[in-house]
């Protein structure tokens, strides 16, 4: 890693929707220059929640840590939308963030979410809001996509001014279209560049 200005790209995913969307998100952070992009994500929960996961993953990122939390300049954080919330893992992760709270340590920093669904009308906005809602707690700066972006108004899929979407079908087929690669792109410059300028 070149400096220590980095946008973390935290996210989980079973079906590999939000794992895709995390890839052209990062995209999006290296058009930016001085900011690096880590990626990450959080383990499964268990029934019985003692039961830990291997400490390095079987595939994909490698979990993320509190303190790779603590020391990010933005965070963009993804989840699968379900029943229009977000996703337990993330949630179990983000429960875990207590003292970063009471140190304040988000305080000020930029944050964006994105998301996938397997239908048109089925959370997607609901599911971004409830990722909004613990990062305000933390302080943070809730960053959405304009319309400028011109794939807001062209996209037949994923896409919401809250932020980036994609709609998997029942098939769960993570391959996004053309807007919704657009709208994560846009989304990973738009976290990246607004962390220069809250400096
Ligand atoms: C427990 C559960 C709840 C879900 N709830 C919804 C939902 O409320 N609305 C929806 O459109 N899709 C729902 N889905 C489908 C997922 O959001 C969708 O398959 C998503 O693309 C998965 O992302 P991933 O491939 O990154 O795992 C649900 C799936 C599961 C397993």
């Amino acid at each position: 890693m070149s400096n220590s200005n980095y946008v973390l790209v935290l996210f989980y995913s079973r079906h590999g929707s939000i794992a895709e969307m995390a890839k052209f998100i990062a995209r999006g952070v290296n058009k930016v220059t001085k900011m690096d992009v880590k990626i990450r994500q959080v383990p499964d929960v268990s029934d019985t929640t003692t039961i830990a996961s291997p400490a390095v993953p079987d595939e994909g990122a490698p979990y993320c840590t509190l303190e790779e939390l603590a020391n990010c300049s933005a965070l963009a954080m993804g989840s699968p939308s379900y029943f229009g919330s977000m996703a337990a893992p993330l949630k179990h992760f983000i429960d875990q963030t207590s003292t970063l709270w009471l140190t304040g340590r988000l305080i000020d920093k930029p944050a964006c979410g994105f998301t996938s669904a397997s239908t048109m009308h089925g959370g997607q906005e609901q599911c971004l809001h409830s990722m909004m809602t613990p990062l305000l707690h933390h302080g943070m700066v809730w960053v959405g996509l304009p319309y400028k972006n011109k794939a807001l108004i062209s996209t037949t899929s994923g896409g919401t001014p809250y932020g980036a979407s994609h709609l998997a079908n029942s098939t769960n087929d993570t391959t996004l279209t053309e807007d919704e690669k657009a709208l994560c792109e846009a989304q990973g410059q738009r976290i990246a560049e607004m962390a220069l300028k809250l400096q």
